[in-house]
């Protein structure tokens, strides 16, 4: 469980977070939406102990993220798969260095890096372009291969900010369906995005967020109680 209360958090005089509460379940599908600059990723930064908060309480299970040492934030991070904005590869690596390079970080064995590589970059129908170096794939292949690398150490949440930003609607439909398919197995997904479409086609629990402040909570879903009900993708 995850669990905010009262979560400020403040840049000189923006509220990026502000008094925000919410409890999300393991296993949960969450969508964060708002504008841009409303405060989505200084939330998912805070949910995965990236980003410090300025009051109130974050927890993800039982540990209270602004009170750990250093050496427990890394043990924790390394349960969470984070999906970032900019995904950030070694460039004069291959993608298979790339993710030998976040095995040995993520202290994976040796012997298991073969097959664990193999299990989530099939998973994501990437492992034909395990010795291609990044800027050789696609932006949308890219991501694939972040979600894969995100899923290195089996975690039970993943944190994904605007994982289908810059995509064509194929694209992006092809990286929601992993995040389906993930969510289905059990896996807690919160994920940011301004695909109004893709949150009216595919309902799950929104949390909308308007200059800093929670501003819907809905179990129900859909980008805006106003939104057109047409507006969706065919699948
Ligand atoms: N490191 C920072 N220093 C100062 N201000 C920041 C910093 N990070 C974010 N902000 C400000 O905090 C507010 C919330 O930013 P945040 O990036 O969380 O929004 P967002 O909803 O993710 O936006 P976008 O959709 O454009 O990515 C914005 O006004 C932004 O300018």
């Amino acid at each position: 469980m995850i669990e905010l209360k009262n979560v400020t958090k403040k840049y000189g005089n923006v509220w990026a977070n502000k008094n925000i509460s919410c409890v999300i379940e393991q296993g949960e599908f969450v969508y964060v939406v708002g504008p841009s600059g409303a405060g989505k990723t200084t939330l998912l930064e805070i949910l995965s102990a990236q980003r410090s908060i300025d009051s109130g309480i974050a927890r993800i299970g039982n540990i209270e993220i602004e009170y750990l040492r250093n050496e427990q934030i890394y043990k924790l991070r390394r349960q969470l798969g984070i999906v970032s904005q900019k995904d950030l590869f070694l460039p004069r690596l291959t993608i298979k260095e790339n993710m030998e390079t976040c095995m040995s970080a993520l202290e994976i064995p040796t012997e298991k890096w073969e097959e664990r590589m193999a299990e989530v970059l099939t998973s994501v129908e990437m492992m034909l372009f395990i010795e291609r170096l990044p800027q050789e794939l696609s932006v949308g292949q890219q991501k694939k291969i972040a979600i894969a690398r995100a899923l290195l150490n089996d975690p039970p949440v993943i944190i994904a900010d605007e994982p289908t930003a810059n995509l064509d609607v194929k694209s992006a439909k092809e990286i929601m369906q992993i995040f389906f398919r993930l969510n289905q197995m059990g896996t807690t997904i919160i994920l940011a995005t301004h695909d109004s479409t893709m949150v009216n086609s595919l309902r799950h629990r929104t949390l909308e967020l308007k200059n800093g402040e929670l501003i819907r909570d809905d179990p129900d879903g859909g980008y805006s109680r106003f939104s057109d009900p047409k507006d969706v993708y065919v699948w």
